[in-house]
């Protein structure tokens, strides 16, 4: 049996989204459109006999940042009933993005745990069950909403209907040439402290839902991008400083946005050309979830 796995999930950015709560944490999500990145987390998993330890490295350090992780770890040993007083656990998960700045970096955590343990322990997971236990910590953890289901897929995705893998519905929009991302970020956002937040809830979906609307009936990728902007405006969540970045980078490119949720700017292209420095550049991710080492 395999003792190793190695996963890459690419980083998602949303555009714009609607919040979709439920009690039933299979059934909560978000609604809306983002595009995923050919940069995101790769997820080292080791499991061996041993005596129930559990070492999780962010980057080659152990830090606080765990807890997406562990969260999944107790996702699913509360589902499959899992004892692992017998197992010694190592992941590491290495990730270009900033934490907390609109890339998915916690759903690429969650989602590396969960495409790669669950295996190791001898379970067999289907790919949208893998998908559902990362899902269920982020739901958990009010990291994210709707990444899970978007990185898995790789594209331009939108997200018709809301949930886990196993429930939500997905379409994508086809880009004509490759495209290539370019992004500046500033700092980050507390994703909880938002989409938590009642007021902020509701000035998110009473734009979120009609931009949706306003993207199938005109699905591209300028229509996306732009609808995106409408989106960071309409909820007030897009500030000054980002503006002024926004502003210079929508001049060279097809259009730019804030990425949902953190203090970055992020623009679509054709060419990596931009006039902007300390910019990461990179394109459009058409693959998803890929194993680097077999299963
Ligand atoms: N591995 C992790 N452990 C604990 N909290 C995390 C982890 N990764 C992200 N978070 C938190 O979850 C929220 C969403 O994180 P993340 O998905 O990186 O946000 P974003 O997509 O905006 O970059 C943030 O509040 C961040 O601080
Ligand atoms: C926008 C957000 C709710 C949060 O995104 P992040 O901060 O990147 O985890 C996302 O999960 C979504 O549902 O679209």
């Amino acid at each position: 049996m395999i003792n190793e796995l190695k996963v890459f999930l690419p980083a998602h950015i949303t555009g714009f989204f609607e919040i979709i709560t439920n009690d039933d944490p299979r059934f909560k999500g978000s609604r809306g459109a983002g595009i995923t990145l050919d940069e995101g987390v790769v997820t080292h998993t080791k499991v061996t006999p041993g005596s129930g330890r559990v070492e999780i490295l962010v980057n080659g350090h152990k830090n606080e940042l765990n807890t997406v992780s562990q969260t999944t770890i107790d996702v699913i040993c509360d589902l499959f009933n899992v004892d692992l007083s017998c197992y010694d656990i190592f992941i590491e998960h290495s990730h270009t993005f900033p934490v907390g700045s609109g890339f998915g970096t916690s759903a690429g955590f969650a989602l590396g745990v969960s495409f790669t343990l669950p295996t190791l322990l001898g379970i067999d997971v289907s790919y949208h069950m893998a998908g559902e236990i990362a899902h269920l910590a982020e739901i958990r953890l009010s990291s994210g909403l709707g990444d899970v289901i978007a990185a898995m897929e790789g594209g331009c995705v939108v997200r018709l209907r809301e949930g886990s893998p196993r429930f939500g519905i997905i379409d994508k929009i086809i880009t004509p040439q490759p495209i290539y991302v370019i992004c500046k970020t500033l700092g980050s956002l507390e994703t909880s402290g938002i989409i938590d937040d009642p007021s902020y809830q509701m000035k998110i979906n009473s734009s979120g839902s009609s931009l949706l609307d306003a993207l199938i009936r005109n699905p591209n990728i300028e229509n996306f991008i732009n609808l995106s902007y409408k989106f960071a405006k309409n909820t007030e969540l897009i500030n000054p400083e980002l503006n002024e970045i926004i502003d210079i980078m929508r001049d060279e490119t097809l259009g730019a946005s804030m990425a949902m949720l953190g203090n970055t700017a992020f623009a679509l292209s054709y060419t990596p050309d931009i006039s902007i420095e300390d910019c990461i550049i990179t394109r459009l991710n058409m693959s998803g979830v890929k194993y680097i080492t077999q299963k």
